[in-house]
């Protein structure tokens, strides 16, 4: 494809680590010309001069935040933005005509009440979170959810691998959706680039802690997907972990059967539930997944244990939190949005050792 028909995308928040992997992965994408990387704080400066690991490969100068000028060069916008900054940046780039790819949390979570509460900001207008589909893209793909949006909101890095790894049990009937318990752990990228104490290398080297215990923000997420998929509502027990580790989640999560299951039969389930889905791998039995085994992939991996004795499984489920988790997604839906295939500058393997 020629660069004069390739989509034209344009990237705020693109000194962050969501956007500079959109960066890494977009350059490598044969239908797309990245033509703009936005900057709020660093606008005229070349993007090489702060990420030098793209010297020669990037020599564009940063852009600023304006809707207008990114309408000029660009068609699709991913905005890899801070929650609260998204949600009043958005409606100014759909009211220039453009269509947009959301990171954040801000159209995420469809009654702007429960937003308020978990978020403590404003929620964005109604009308735009019921017309913001939630693009988890193995859940609903085959409802083309995506195709002819003119915005769409990516899903979080834990949501993502949690929802993936429990969605085909709950609608099956095979666990209890009252039962469900998620331990969560994550590399610090997760967090972000900005720098506090929380993330200091002294304070998380060697070092293993839990936060935000039954507080965190994406419990309203899972529990808002959940409870679709049970048709009945469901809350989870959702315990979140930092890891001394860069990139990278796993969540462990446990549940009671509501039947005889075996392992093989979970196995035979979720192979079915994704078939044709090529970013789900489902383990062989005795196989469970490591976050290592998805690093810098789009890859979420899922296995499974029975344990007969107290008549409860365990699935444990693996992402790339800035790639499965962030920007590899949110390509993913522009890939659906545009119609192409869903694998399109994604096909990657992991990086391994
Ligand atoms: N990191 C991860 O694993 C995941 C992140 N997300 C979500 O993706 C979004 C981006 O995350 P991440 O890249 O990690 O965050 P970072 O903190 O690394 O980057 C955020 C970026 O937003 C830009 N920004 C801040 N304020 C403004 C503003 N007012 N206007 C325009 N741009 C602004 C900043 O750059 P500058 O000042 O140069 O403009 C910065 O580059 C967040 O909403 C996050 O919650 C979702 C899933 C996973
Ligand atoms: C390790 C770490 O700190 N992770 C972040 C994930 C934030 C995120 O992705 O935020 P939204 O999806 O809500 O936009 C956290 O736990 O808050």
């Amino acid at each position: 494809m020629g660069n004069e028909q390739k989509v034209n995308v344009a990237i705020v928040g693109s000194t962050g680590y969501g956007g500079v992997e959109l960066i890494r992965l977009l350059l490598n994408h044969p239908n797309v010309n990245i033509a703009s990387v936005i900057s709020a704080s660093s606008a005229g400066a070349p993007i090489a001069d702060g990420f030098p690991h793209l010297n020669e490969i990037m020599c564009d100068t940063l852009d600023g935040v304006n809707a207008e000028e990114i309408r000029r060069k660009a068609d699709v916008v991913f905005t890899a933005t801070p929650s609260g900054v998204s949600g009043k940046l958005v409606p100014e780039l759909l009211d220039a005509g453009l269509t947009v790819i959301d990171l954040s949390g801000d159209f995420r979570i469809k009654d702007g009440a429960v937003y308020t509460a978990w978020y403590k900001h404003e929620a964005p207008q109604a009308e735009l979170l019921e017309e913001a589909p939630y693009g988890l893209c193995e859940l609903y793909a085959d409802s083309g959810y995506a195709q002819g949006q003119r915005i769409i909101s990516n899903p979080g890095c834990y949501p993502t691998a949690t929802l993936l790894g429990l969605a085909p049990a709950v609608k099956a009937g095979w666990i209890d959706p009252a039962s469900l318990i998620i331990d969560a752990k994550s590399g610090v990228s997760g967090a972000g680039r900005g720098v506090n104490l929380g993330v200091h290398y002294a304070e998380l080297n060697e070092n293993f802690k839990a936060y935000k215990v039954n507080k965190h923000q994406h419990i309203p997420e899972i529990e808002q997907t959940l409870s679709e998929v049970a048709g009945t509502p469901v809350t989870v027990t959702f315990t979140t972990h930092l890891m001394p580790m860069t990139r990278g989640i796993m969540c462990t999560m446990y549940a009671s059967l509501t039947g005889n299951y075996s392992e093989q039969d979970f196995i035979s389930l979720y192979k079915e539930h994704y078939a044709g889905r090529r970013f789900v791998r489902i383990r062989p039995q005795g196989q469970w997944p490591a976050t290592k085994e998805v690093f810098g992939s789009n890859y979420c991996d899922i296995g499974f244990a029975v344990d007969e004795r107290t008549k409860r499984v365990t699935v444990i489920s693996v992402i790339d939190n800035v790639v499965k988790g962030a920007a590899g997604q949110a390509i993913q839906n522009l890939n659906l949005m545009m119609g192409w295939d869903e694998a399109l500058g994604l096909q990657l393997t992991p990086v391994y050792p």
